[in-house]
């Protein structure tokens, strides 16, 4: 289970979260919302160790993982899906997936089945470079990447972000897999309320570096909710 405990984070003397807390366990979809610039990536980053927080904890697994840094997370499970997808473009999508293999033991590195049945249109790209590959074949191919990690906890940061409908679609029917599973904690940031509802347990809002509103998807107020996302 991943915690984190009312962290604060700056860049320089702006502060880009205040006293945020949010929890994300196994088998369940935590959903991240708010407009631009309400410090979504910047809780992402400090879950997986991008970005020191000043104040506050992160605790995984029962371990205070707030001084480690983002290798020593990731091999303690937590995998990370960046806004803008960080594909390498002069790899392959083969290479790009044996990226994965760096943080596990030598006898974990195969890529699993369940990534190519997941995505399939990757099975059939896999010589091909990561840079020639379509936004949507991109955002399946770090979605991949990241699973090839076995996570325990799969953050993604807006996974949906300028892809077309029917990837969004494939993306929403992995996670809900991934979900279904039930070995995944699974960390959402997302812009669309309609997206998240399909898929969010928890929804968790954010406006100005802080939460707003955090609940149960569905008992939380709709209005309010949509409130917090239209600027
Ligand atoms: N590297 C940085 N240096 C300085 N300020 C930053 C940096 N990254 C983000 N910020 C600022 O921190 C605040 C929160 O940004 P963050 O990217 O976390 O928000 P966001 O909700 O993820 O936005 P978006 O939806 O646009 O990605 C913003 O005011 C942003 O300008």
């Amino acid at each position: 289970m991943l915690s984190v405990d009312t962290i604060d984070l700056h860049y320089g003397a702006a502060q880009a979260l205040r006293g945020v807390s949010v929890e994300a366990s196994a088998g369940r979809v935590t959903c991240v919302m708010g407009r631009n610039g309400v410090g979504k990536t910047s809780l992402m980053r400090a879950v997986v160790g991008h970005q020191r927080v000043s104040r506050g904890r992160v605790l995984w697994d029962g371990a205070d993982v707030t001084g480690l840094g983002p290798a020593e997370r990731a091999r303690r499970g937590i995998a990370f899906v960046p806004q803008g997808r960080e594909v390498f473009p002069l790899l392959t999508v083969e290479e790009n997936l044996r990226t994965g293999f760096s943080v596990l033991p030598r006898a974990q590195r195969s890529i699993p089945d369940d990534v190519f049945s997941l995505f399939p249109v990757l099975s059939g790209m896999l010589r091909r470079r990561g840079g020639d590959l379509s936004g949507g074949q991109q955002q399946q191919l770090a979605i991949a990447r990241a699973l090839v990690m076995r996570p325990r906890l799969l953050v993604l940061d807006e996974p949906t972000e300028g892809i077309q409908p029917s990837i969004i679609k494939d993306i929403g029917r992995a996670i809900r897999y991934l979900r279904e599973r039930g070995d995944m904690a699974i960390l959402l940031v997302e812009q669309y309320y309609d997206f998240a509802r399909e898929l969010a347990d928890t929804i968790c809002v954010m406006d100005r570096g802080e939460v707003v509103m955090a609940g149960e998807t569905g008992r939380l107020d709709e209005a309010a909710l949509r409130r917090h996302l239209t600027v």
